[in-house]
């Protein structure tokens, strides 16, 4: 990822993602409807779907890993994969992520991926996890969050490694992390990022509660920048798009940089202990048990 000033700044020692690939279909470009051009060409994978617009520089980036977007480990690695694409692609400036899947914007983390699974298996999903929060954290590109459904815990990650987040006004559509009603813990990075968007006091007790935020509280706590009729978010979006683009690239990429550094940094010196860290906790057989008790819970609530 390079900056218009030549600075790279995205860590190079990450993961490479395609050795995480299993079963994709990465790379595959079709028309879109009605399109003509390469700026209305899509390209993507199986579970995301890259609706690129070359005139404007702004890709939509959508989640599509039914039914609640999930992240498994394919969904992350894809993720990294399309997000390295674009990057590396000069005509690109800016992706507007959002869900394909009605009334959910992402689930979180897919327990399926955590729970009955072996420590090795875990590992290799934790690094998947780091390693797309640090690639969005530290994009060059502009990432503004379109919020078109329920976004918890790891699916309100994702929204905060933006540089924007727009919420549908719809009081279904809760945001925030509620790790510790599933009996987990925010990592530290997580937190920090937590912190470095709505200050330490209201992430106390927000991370404490496991607070999920309906639209407005979300709007008045700065975990949002706007809420709008769930059929104007992406417009929304696209203004707010159009505001970032405004801005110089290289003098906002060396400020985001600045801003956001430290914490990457942090991550990123202790990567490994942070993985060992999720494995032995995960791995726990009380933490099994309540991720399994959560699972299910959410399996019986269904019809
Ligand atoms: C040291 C430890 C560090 C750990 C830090 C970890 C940081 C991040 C943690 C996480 O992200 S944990 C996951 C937290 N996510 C949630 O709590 C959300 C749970 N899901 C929901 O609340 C709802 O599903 C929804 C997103 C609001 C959508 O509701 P809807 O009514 O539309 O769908 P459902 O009928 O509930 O679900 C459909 C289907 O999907 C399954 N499912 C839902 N969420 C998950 C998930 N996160 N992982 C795996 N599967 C999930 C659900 O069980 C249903 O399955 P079936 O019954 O159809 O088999």
């Amino acid at each position: 990822m390079a900056l218009a000033s030549g600075v790279r700044f995205a860590p190079r020692a990450l993961l490479r993602p395609w050795a995480l690939l299993r079963g994709t279909t990465l790379g595959r470009t079709e028309p879109a409807a009605g399109g003509g051009g390469d700026g209305a060409r899509r390209f993507g994978s199986q579970r995301v779907l890259v609706e690129p617009d070359a005139a404007s520089g702004v890709a939509v980036m959508k989640l599509r890993n039914p039914p609640v977007n999930a992240l498994s480990l394919e969904l992350l690695t894809e993720l990294v994969i399309s997000l390295e694409k674009l990057e590396n692609d000069k005509t690109f400036r800016g992706i507007i992520l959002t869900s394909d899947c009605p009334r959910v914007f992402c689930a979180g983390l897919d327990l399926t991926e955590i729970c009955g699974r072996n420590p090795a298996h875990c590992a290799e999903y934790w690094k998947a996890m780091q390693e797309l929060w640090l690639r969005m954290y530290l994009s060059s590109l502009v990432l503004v969050a379109a919020i078109n459904g329920a976004c918890p815990a790891g699916g309100c990650i994702i929204a905060l490694s933006c540089d924007c987040r727009v919420l549908a006004d719809n009081p279904k559509y809760r945001i925030g992390l509620n790790e510790t009603l599933l009996g987990i813990i925010a990592p530290f990075w997580l937190k920090d990022t937590y912190v470095n968007t709505i200050g330490h006091r209201a992430s106390e007790q927000a991370l404490q509660l496991g607070s999920l935020f309906p639209p407005a509280e979300a709007l008045q706590v700065g975990l949002v920048d706007q809420v709008v009729p769930e059929d104007q978010v992406q417009s929304t979006a696209l203004s707010e798009m159009a505001r970032w683009l405004a801005v110089p690239d290289h003098a906002r990429q060396l400020t985001k940089n600045m801003m956001r550094k430290a914490t990457a940094d942090r991550l990123l010196r202790q990567r490994d202990a942070d993985t060992q860290n999720f494995v032995s906790f995960v791995c726990r057989d009380s933490i099994q048990k309540s991720l399994q008790a959560y699972l299910e819970k959410l399996r019986q609530r269904k019809g």
